[in-house]
């Protein structure tokens, strides 16, 4: 299994006291599976998403990804964990401001050890990237972004990749050409998926769904 998590518990701390939001959450997840994660808005998604990506910590339970526990891991190992395991495609993409969307690509690959240009590059090819290679990230749109930001996760060659509403931005046939890459991309590279949405559309086309509630998968 490359995600698993179990009995996993957050609670944050407000001004108004505290706030518990992920109640015991149990989960698995299979080498090139796809999973819609939904859930209404305040249900604890991206909470997850974060825990699952090393980006926070959780109270009580375990997370194991590609049978490391993340919990138990420190600094260094979490921060390696985010170079190759784990690829996030988050909402604010997050691209390097500095370099142009050819470099975005090649340095996340060669920080994960995959120095393979013809990856990237066909990577770029197929997300229809290859006109905008000598831009920077504040020259292209949103939805723009948001395929270089896909594109960037996927050059690492991660075993995991977590997105939240990563077609969030875009018309509605534009989205759903790029989920269908999306989906092809994964598929040939079996990585597994977790994926965020509000939208049925978008749900429908993984192969399993989980809804949040209450802090619990319903
Ligand atoms: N750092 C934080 N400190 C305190 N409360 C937080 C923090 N981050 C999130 N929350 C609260 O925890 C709850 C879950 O937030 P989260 O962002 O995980 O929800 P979500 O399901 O992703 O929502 P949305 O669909 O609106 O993005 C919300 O009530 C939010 O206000």
């Amino acid at each position: 299994m490359v995600l698993q998590l179990r009995g996993v518990t957050k609670t944050y701390e407000t001004g108004d006291g505290p706030l518990p939001v992920l109640r015991g959450v149990d989960l698995g997840l299979n080498a090139g599976e796809t999973l819609a994660l939904t859930g209404e808005s305040g249900s604890g998604k991206s909470t997850l998403l974060h825990l699952v990506g090393g980006l926070d910590t959780p109270d009580a339970g375990t997370i194991e990804v590609a049978g490391a526990n993340v919990g138990a891991m420190g600094d260094e190992a979490r921060a390696a964990l985010r170079r190759g395991t784990v690829g996030v495609v988050f909402q604010q993409f997050n691209l390097i401001p500095a370099l142009d969307v050819a470099a975005n690509l090649s340095f996340q690959a060669r920080l994960a050890g995959h120095d393979e240009p013809a990856h990237w590059v066909d990577l770029a090819e197929r997300l229809g990237l290859t006109p905008f290679l000598r831009r920077y990230p504040e020259q292209l749109s949103g939805g723009q972004q948001q395929r270089v930001a896909i594109g960037r996760a996927l050059a690492a060659r991660p075993r995991l990749l977590l997105a939240d509403e990563p077609t969030g931005n875009l018309d509605e046939t534009t989205a759903d050409a790029v989920l269908t890459l999306m989906l092809d991309l994964v598929r040939e590279s079996d990585t597994a998926l977790l994926m965020v949405t509000h939208s049925d559309r978008v749900a429908e086309r993984m192969a399993r769904r989980i809804h949040l509630r209450l802090g619990k998968v319903a």
